[in-house]
Formats: C-alpha cells, structure tokens, sequence
C-alpha cells in the first residue's frame, strides 16, 4: 500500500498580504472571511486540503501586529508564534514588491526556527513590470534561506499548482488527521458569525472594525422550513454601538440583507436572520471578557 503523507502548514505573513485568500483558493471553500481590511482574521483556523494521498492542514494565523499592547494584540501575536511552532512546514508570504516594517517583524519571529519554510511571494497579478519581482525575490531570499520561492495570485489562480506539488514534497509521511470530507475544524456557528462580520467590515469605512465580534445566539426551525437565526454584534463602546446600527438603523438593515443573502448561499437553506448590536465594555482589553467569546487564550502570561 502507498505511504500518505499529512502535515499542518502554518500560513503567516503581515496583515492584508493574503493569507485567508490564499487558504480558501487552495482548500476550495470559504474557511476563513477576507476583506480589504487589515486584522480581520482573529482565530487559529484550519482549511483542509485532501487529495488521494496527500492532506494539508492550513493554519491560518491572524497578522502579527506590531506594538500592540491589547490584550487582543497580545493573544493575536502569541496564537500567530504558536501556530507556526507547531507546523510541519510555513509558508511565508510577502507582497510582491512591497517591504515594510510588519514583514520584517514576521521574518523576526522566524528566526532560528528549525522548521522548513517556502516563500510565498503574494499577488503577483499588482506588478505591471513582471522583471522587477526577480530582483524582489532574490532580495528576500537574502533575508532568511527558504526551501522554495513561489510567486502566486490566489485571485487568479496563479501558480498554485506549483505551490500544492512544493507541499506534496514537503509534509512528512504520515497517515491522515482529519476525516477526508472536513474542510475546517470550525463549526456551522463560528463561519456564520465570520460572514456577518464580513458584511460588516464591509459595510464601515475607517471605523473601528476590530473591536467588533459576533456571536450567534439562537438557531432555530421554523415551520415554514426556514431556520431563524440571531445574532448579536458586540462592541466595546456606547458610541461604537451608533455607528454599527447607523441612521435609523440603515447599515444594520444593510448588513442584515447582505448576510442573510451570503448565509443561505452558503447553508443552501431559507433564514430569517435578526442582527443585535450590544456593548461590552473595554472587552478587547478584557482577558476574561475575551475567553468568554471563545477566543484563544496564549497559555502562560
Ligand atoms: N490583486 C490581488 N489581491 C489579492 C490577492 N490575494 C488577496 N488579495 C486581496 O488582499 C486583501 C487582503 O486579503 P486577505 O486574504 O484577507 O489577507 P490576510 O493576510 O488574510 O489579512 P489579515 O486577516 O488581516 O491577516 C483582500 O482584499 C484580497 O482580495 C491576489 O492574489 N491579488
């Protein structure tokens, strides 16, 4: 019988380069939420990739936030160092052609890691002169030795075959971890909220958009077959919570449409959905306040 081979792959890289992007592209399925924003990806979340022989386990790490001093920032930094402690292998993703502080921070918690690490060079597709990313790629394998370059456009398509055979190598002989039909590890609930805090990133410009997290309180049959569900948008503010509802409660209805819209895309199924808006105070400072909406905690303080 032929050896499979399995492993976790840690995807890390400053906030925005296209880590969730990259992971739905190569799992196939809406695992993790992806916007134009910064920090939007918050949890430890699994894309599972199986083939016939081969299952990649994607860690997708949220951004490593440079001076953070949050209880939020803390938790988001520790998960993102754990997560790559643990992996098999991690890719490093870095934008074509664009170097900045927050990169250098990553590459920093790179350092003297032992694990094998690929260099992902991320939306190629954004450079119109395609001889400047030799340079680009050679400047960065300067900067830390990596056991593969490959430059990707996960919008596209690009290249990710190259990147999938790279990982095929890569991952150790190992039977399979999950059972071969999950995709995430992450339950119905965790991606309904993840949507809904999607249409709401989306849906507010400058303002505050990583104070904000969503929990889905009830779901339940109605007679009609549809599910109601409802939901509640927490917020650390009295004054966050203006923003969120908007004008006679214009972007919360907005909100409310667009996911309800995305949900039954999704769970192939009628909802009725109903969106809450309440305050938590000072919860992303808030340890405790944190836990109890499910986020991981770093082990020891
Ligand atoms: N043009 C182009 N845009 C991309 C590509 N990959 C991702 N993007 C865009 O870049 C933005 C950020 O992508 P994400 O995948 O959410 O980035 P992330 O690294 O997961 O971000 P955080 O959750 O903040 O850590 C989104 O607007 C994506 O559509 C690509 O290959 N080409």
């Amino acid at each position: 019988m032929s050896q499979t081979r399995a492993g976790f792959i840690a995807v890390v890289g400053r906030p925005n380069v296209g880590k969730s992007t990259l992971i739905n592209a190569l799992v196939g399925a809406r695992v993790s939420i992806t916007t134009p924003k910064p920090q939007t990806t918050r949890h430890r979340i699994l894309g599972i990739r199986t083939e016939e022989a081969v299952q990649m386990i994607f860690v997708d790490t949220p951004g490593i936030h440079v001076g953070g001093k949050s209880a939020m920032n803390r938790m988001l930094n520790q998960t993102a160092t754990d997560s790559v402690r643990d992996a098999d292998c991690v890719l490093w993703l870095v934008q074509s052609g664009r170097w900045t502080d927050e990169d250098a921070e990553v590459l920093e918690r790179l350092r003297g890691l032992r694990t094998p690490v690929g260099l992902i060079v991320t939306k190629v597709d954004l450079v119109k002169a395609k001889t400047e990313l030799m340079p680009f790629i050679a400047e960065l394998s300067q900067r830390r030795p990596v056991e593969f370059v490959v430059p990707i456009s996960a919008t596209r398509g690009s290249n990710l075959e190259s990147l999938l055979e790279e990982l095929r190598r890569t991952l150790p002989e190992s039977p399979f971890l999950y059972e071969t039909d999950r995709v995430t590890d992450r339950g119905e609930h965790f991606r309904m909220a993840e949507i809904i805090r999607e249409k709401l990133f989306m849906s507010l410009e400058q303002e505050l958009p990583y104070a904000i997290t969503v929990e889905i309180e009830a779901d339940e049959p109605m007679d009609d077959g549809r599910r109601h569900v409802s939901a509640v948008i927490w917020v650390a503010r009295d004054s966050h919570k203006g923003i969120v509802i908007g004008k006679k409660g214009a972007r919360l209805k907005q909100v409310g449409s667009e996911a309800r819209r995305a949900l039954q895309a999704e769970l192939g199924q009628g909802l009725h959905l109903q969106l809450w808006c309440r305050v938590k105070r000072g919860w992303a400072d808030d340890e405790r306040a944190l836990a109890s909406l499910g986020y991981d905690l770093p082990d020891a303080q």
